[in-house]
């Protein structure tokens, strides 16, 4: 199923446009390593125990989704489709998963809040920061739920496709319409090569929302965030677009889950395309997961219908696969249910 959406993505989108969305960094080996290292995962099932009703609904930081399952924040939605991030969040809504919405939205969070169900805003802490808390005090209004700050781009990775392309900026009428600064004119994003932990303090003092810290791999940050009064954590990697050759997120998440020890909900995206992969997250000690790339060949091959369709289907999936590994809920999913390689 996402294999045939995939397919239609790639026929709807420009060249250098499904390429940027589908790229990573440098030779891509992280890019590959993410989904051949939940390919690697082998389950060992439970018989006779998962008796009951299945029971995928799972709460995080407040918020209720019926899988434990969100959309990953990526950017310029309104090049996959023309209903951009409209179409996004209504297709999560109607599946009932979680949104987080990229910093480099082509819609307004105002119009976005709208049509979402619950939303949760992801960051770049920009070095100005009067900006950024303005930025914070505005998706605070629309109703964001959690702030999910990206820590793994203090510069940007090397995306030799977009080289290639001489893919470098928004066409005329997109932009990012949420770095808009009060006289309305359209900001860059910067990356921030100086931010350190002192940042995470200074956005814990200047909101009441949580802070999830996304793109985790070691378990000393892991250990360090929990010092920080961080919320949660996402064992994240970019999907592959920032540091070439960084370990897969599969392969880092037990030692980050046991390193949080269960003090803070820890997800993970990467390579996530299967009821299985999801699974196999849970195992390894995720909460839920994230889903990147399969999302947005679902906006780009049918709008808000492909993103719900992308989203029920794994939903669907991991119904499924729980029941064929007897586990009844999420939560249920013993660490013994997968063996090392
Ligand atoms: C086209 C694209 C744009 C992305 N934009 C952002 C972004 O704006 N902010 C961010 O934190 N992560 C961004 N990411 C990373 C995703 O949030 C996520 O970590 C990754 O896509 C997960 O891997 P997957 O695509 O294999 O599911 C982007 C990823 C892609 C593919
Ligand atoms: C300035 C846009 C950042 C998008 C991003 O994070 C990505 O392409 O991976």
């Amino acid at each position: 199923m996402l294999a045939e959406l995939r397919a239609r993505a790639r026929d709807a989108l420009e060249p250098a446009h499904w390429d940027y969305f589908e790229g990573g960094a440098g030779d891509e080996r992280t890019l590959r390593a993410n989904e051949e290292a939940f390919a690697r995962v082998r389950l060992v099932p439970r018989v006779l125990r998962a008796t009951g009703p299945r029971d995928l609904r799972t709460t995080l930081l407040g918020t209720e989704l019926r899988a434990p399952i969100l959309v990953a924040p990526t950017a310029f939605h309104r090049l996959a489709h023309r209903d951009g991030e409209l179409a996004t969040a209504a297709g999560a809504a109607a599946a009932g998963a979680g949104y987080v919405v990229s910093m480099a939205a082509t819609t307004p969070v105002e119009a976005i809040a709208a049509v979402a169900g619950p939303w949760w805003f992801q960051l770049y802490l920009q070095p100005d920061r009067d900006f950024t808390a303005a930025l914070v005090r505005r998706v605070e209004a629309a109703g964001c739920r959690a702030l999910v700050v990206s820590v793994d781009s203090p510069v940007f990775g090397r995306r030799e496709r977009d080289h290639r392309n001489g893919f470098h900026d928004l066409p005329a009428g997109l932009c990012c319409e949420n770095l808009r600064d009060a006289a309305g004119a359209v900001r860059d994003i910067a990356m921030d090569a100086g931010l350190g932990w002192a940042a995470i303090g200074w956005l814990r003092g200047i909101t009441g929302l949580p802070i999830v810290l996304k793109g985790v791999l070691h378990p000393a940050d892991a250990e360090l965030a929990v010092e920080h009064g961080v919320s949660g954590l996402i064992v994240s990697n970019h999907g592959g677009r920032q540091l070439d050759g960084a370990v897969a997120t599969a392969d880092a998440l037990p030692a980050v889950a046991k390193a949080v020890g269960g003090r803070l909900p820890v997800l993970v995206d990467g390579g996530v395309r299967r009821g299985a992969d999801i699974l196999a997250a849970l195992a390894l000690g995720a909460d839920a997961v994230l889903v990147g790339r399969p999302v947005l060949w679902g906006l780009a091959a049918g709008g808000a219908d492909g993103v719900r369709l992308v989203l029920d289907s794994l939903a669907e999936d991991l119904d499924r696969v729980l029941a064929l590994a007897g586990v009844r809920t999420p939560a249920a999913v013993p660490p013994d249910l997968v063996v090392s390689p």
